[in-house]
């Protein structure tokens, strides 16, 4: 079905903006500070998780100032609804990393399902460690794991439905620069 355009940029015209490009911008170059302090002699292969990880990536990856391999994988349980269920693999990993270190960037840890899920393939496929990187850890009691953390988080956010810098609402606004919060989610 295709999508109410009306109702799109209504969504945006009533967001909430919870944090601005430039407070964005600044998280991601923490992140990298914070990446290439620890990680520049791990010779990591890197996984963009797709969609979502797509813009965090693609602005974090260029700050990184060591060799790393760059690959993609493709996990889904949203699937354009704002509640996740069953995880969906589209696209596993196609570049060996048996007995490599490993470096997850995604856009969000919300439940934590699909982090966990991407931390235990890679593990049971052979790399030597899992470092995970995501631009937003959203706060609730509902994760996965009670003890599940990324281990490189450029910001918190409340327990809401957000958009923005890769993450969608029904599909739209992964383009928003800035972090956006659904009016009423
Ligand atoms: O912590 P969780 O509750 O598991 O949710 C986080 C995941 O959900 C989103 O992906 P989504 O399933 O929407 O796939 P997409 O990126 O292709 O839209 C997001 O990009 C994360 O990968
Ligand atoms: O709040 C969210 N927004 C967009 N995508 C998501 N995937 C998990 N949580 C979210």
């Amino acid at each position: 079905m295709s999508a109410d355009l009306a109702h799109i940029r209504q969504i945006m015209a009533e967001a909430d903006c919870l944090y601005t490009d430039a407070q964005v911008e600044a998280a991601i170059d923490q992140v990298a500070e914070a990446i290439n302090g620890e990680l520049a002699e791990s010779n990591p292969v890197v996984f963009c998780v797709m969609n979502g990880g797509l813009i965090f990536a693609g602005k974090l990856l260029p700050k990184l100032g060591f060799p790393l391999e760059l690959s993609y994988l493709h996990a889904t349980r949203y699937r354009s609804e704002t509640t996740g269920g069953e995880l969906f693999w589209k696209a596993k990993p196609e570049i060996s990393f048996i007995d490599r270190e490993v470096l997850i960037i995604d856009d969000i840890l919300d439940e934590g399902h699909t982090l966990s899920a991407i931390i235990e393939f890679c593990k049971h496929a052979g790399a030597t460690k899992v470092h995970t990187a995501v631009l937003i850890d959203k706060q609730h009691d509902r994760k996965a794991r009670p003890d599940l953390k990324a281990n490189y988080v450029g910001l918190p956010c409340e327990d809401r439905f957000i958009f923005g810098y890769g993450m969608d609402y029904k599909g739209y606004w992964r383009n928003a620069a800035g972090i956006f919060a659904v009016k009423g989610l």
